[in-house]
């Protein structure tokens, strides 16, 4: 990512600035910096490819050098560590991040080379993080190392030195109290959760990744350019799995034996990728298809909206205003006695729960106005840009649909003072239940299903697209339309179009996902009674032309349901710019009339 316009010393400041917040020393960052300068010939946007990803590995392989990490795992005076879980029979392999993929060549050590060469039998892949409690910056670090003989260390140490307080206690007890922080912060509810369980996982995992047998499927999705369609896809190996009911093989999927289910998942679907995003997203998305008759999406999977040329999006902090933000909160405003500045426009009250779920009255409210039969709360547009395309809005004005107006959520940002974790932050921080791809029923080609069972108010995904102008919209469906283009259904950014003054060609926005996009292309289409609801949510930006399109449940959701939300299609609207598919929701209010019995 090229940021970078200003001479060397800002470049320097800027990087420096970036890493900051891991606690390195000015004065390591700087002489690295000079060292990967001198490496790459000036050329700026390898140092700051993946926001310095290759300085970050360098500071921290070097710093964990400096600091002679222990690795007996005993307590010390001021530092608390934890862990060692092994596994039997495993063969080991280094593992840690890379170099930018261009210049693998170059004789500066990569951090997993410099890593063979290290004092210690373990192959460590080190994190450091930094915490900021009550003004103390105290520095943290994660280490995982596997040996020869399959054995994985984990460590985490805490520097706590100036705290005079620090005293040996349970450990039973310590893991007791964080599991239970851990199920009221992240919303847990299998009581079977145990932090001892998850580190297990992360063990496990990081022998498994060191096998590489597995990670690849899915690939060709995104890479469609690169790769020949399907090369990927593991497919059938005649063995009968029919007895195998996708919920069991699902509830395998959370076991503790990753690999031992991924060969039941394939034997099972004769199309199965392991996930689409190919890790772009928090977890991953698995196609799955067991009858092998739909074609593969063709399409670039990527995680946040982007903007195409054209379309007028402005993230810029400077836009957003002292009232626009909670500067002045600390830790979690969910928690604090009073809703901050961000609750504002909800009526001053926030609508997540403590669990991270859409309270049911702000949901019951949104599914009223979703359903509005009267058109009460529609807003129409004296020349629709979606009606009248540019080049006719000077002659015959065709009537505008109306434009549903909904309540937005704003959430906490950057610019707020709040942590990360803030409960005011759901949206943005991304998927958190397992979703799959799966060939939908009565034809509707692929569709998304719930892995588990889900309760009223949750959150799904956000529709994610390329933001473009109605404009560009207008003629990306002309080309398709003539040749004959599948696409997806865009999604108009209109929920606010009733409060403001007329737009301008480039702030009337839509999502199209047809080319690029996240898993919600491919929730199919229910009238009325759909399990899902779209609502506008507020992160970057504090006008409403732009806004995240987010997806929540509507009811409780039974593990494997297909999940679906109204479109708000008229069927029989001819002058719709998109022709109208032939509606197989099975809704008793199905709009689609001539398909209805
Ligand atoms: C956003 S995509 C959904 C994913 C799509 N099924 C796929 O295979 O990529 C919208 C398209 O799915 C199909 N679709 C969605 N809902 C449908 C429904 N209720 N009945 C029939 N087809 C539907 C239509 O072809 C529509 O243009």
């Amino acid at each position: 990512m090229a940021r970078n316009t200003g001479g060397h010393s800002t470049k320097i400041a800027e990087a420096s600035m970036a890493v900051a917040h891991f606690g390195f020393a000015e004065e390591k960052v700087k002489e690295t910096l000079k060292r990967l300068v001198k490496l790459y010939k000036d050329d700026w946007k390898l140092i700051e490819e993946d926001n310095y990803k290759e300085l970050i590995d360098i500071l921290t392989k070097e710093s964990n050098e400096e600091s002679n990490l222990n690795y007996n795992f005993e307590h010390r005076h001021g530092q608390a560590s934890f862990s060692a879980v092994n596994f039997a029979n495993k063969k080991a392999k280094i593992l840690g991040s890379s170099p930018p993929a261009q210049d693998k060549g170059k004789s500066l050590e990569s951090p997993q080379a410099a890593a063979r060469g290290t004092r210690s039998n373990f192959v460590k892949d080190k994190v450091m993080e930094d915490r900021v409690h009550e003004g103390v910056s105290n520095s943290s670090q994660f280490d995982i190392a596997s040996s020869v003989n399959s054995e994985v260390k984990v460590s985490l140490i805490c520097n706590s030195s100036g705290n005079s307080y620090f005293r040996q206690r349970s450990l039973d007890a310590v893991l007791e109290e964080v599991e239970d922080e851990c199920r009221k912060t992240y919303g847990i509810q299998n009581p079977d959760f145990s932090l001892v369980k998850l580190m297990e996982k992360v063990c496990r995992f990081f022998l498994e990744m060191d096998n590489g047998s597995s990670s690849e499927t899915g690939r060709n999705i995104c890479e469609k350019s690169k790769q020949p369609e399907g090369k990927e896809v593991v497919t059938d190996d005649n063995e009968d799995n029919s007895t195998l009911e996708p919920s069991k093989v699902l509830q395998d999927s959370q076991s503790s034996e990753p690999q031992m289910m991924e060969a039941v998942l394939q034997k099972k679907y004769p199309i199965y990728l392991k996930d689409i995003s190919r890790g772009e997203d928090n977890i991953p998305v698995p196609l799955v298809n067991e009858s092998s008759t739909l074609e593969l999406p063709d399409f670039i999977y990527i995680k946040n909206n982007m903007v195409y040329q054209g379309g007028h999006v402005d993230f810029s902090l400077a836009r957003i205003s002292e009232d626009n933000c909670c500067a002045q909160c600390l830790g979690d405003c969910l928690s604090s006695d009073l809703p901050c500045a961000c609750a504002a426009e909800t009526g001053g009250e926030f609508v997540y729960t403590q669990k991270g779920m859409l309270k049911e009255e702000f949901l019951d409210e949104a599914i009223a106005v979703s359903l509005d039969p009267q058109r009460k709360h529609f807003y129409y547009c004296e020349i629709c840009p979606l009606q009248n395309e540019p080049q006719q809005r000077y002659g015959k004005i065709k009537r505008c649909k109306g434009h549903l107006t909904r309540k937005f959520i704003k959430e906490c940002w950057s610019k707020c003072g709040c942590n990360k974790k803030c409960g005011n932050r759901v949206v943005q921080r991304g998927i958190q239940v397992a979703l799959q791809v799966f060939a939908a029923p009565e034809g509707k080609g692929w569709g998304v299903q719930s892995v588990n069972a889900l309760k009223k108010g949750t959150f799904i995904c956000e529709y994610v697209g390329e933001i473009v102008t109605n404009q560009e919209l207008y003629e990306r469906n002309n080309e398709r339309a003539a040749k004959k283009e599948r696409h997806t259904y865009p999604v108009l950014l209109d929920a606010d179009w009733g409060s403001e003054r007329i737009l301008e060609d480039e702030e009337a926005l839509c999502l199209d996902a047809t080319e690029f996009g996240n898993i919600g292309r491919f929730i199919n289409h229910r009238c009325y009674d759909s399990n899902l609801i779209e609502i506008p949510v507020e992160v970057e930006t504090p006008d409403h032309h732009y806004y995240r399109h987010a997806f929540f449940t509507t009811r409780g959701i039974e593990p494997m349901e297909e999940l679906t939300w109204d479109y708000g299609i008229q069927f029989d609207d001819k002058h719709h710019p998109i022709k109208a598919f032939k509606c197989k929701c099975g809704s008793t209010g199905c709009r689609d009339k001539k398909r209805r019995h």
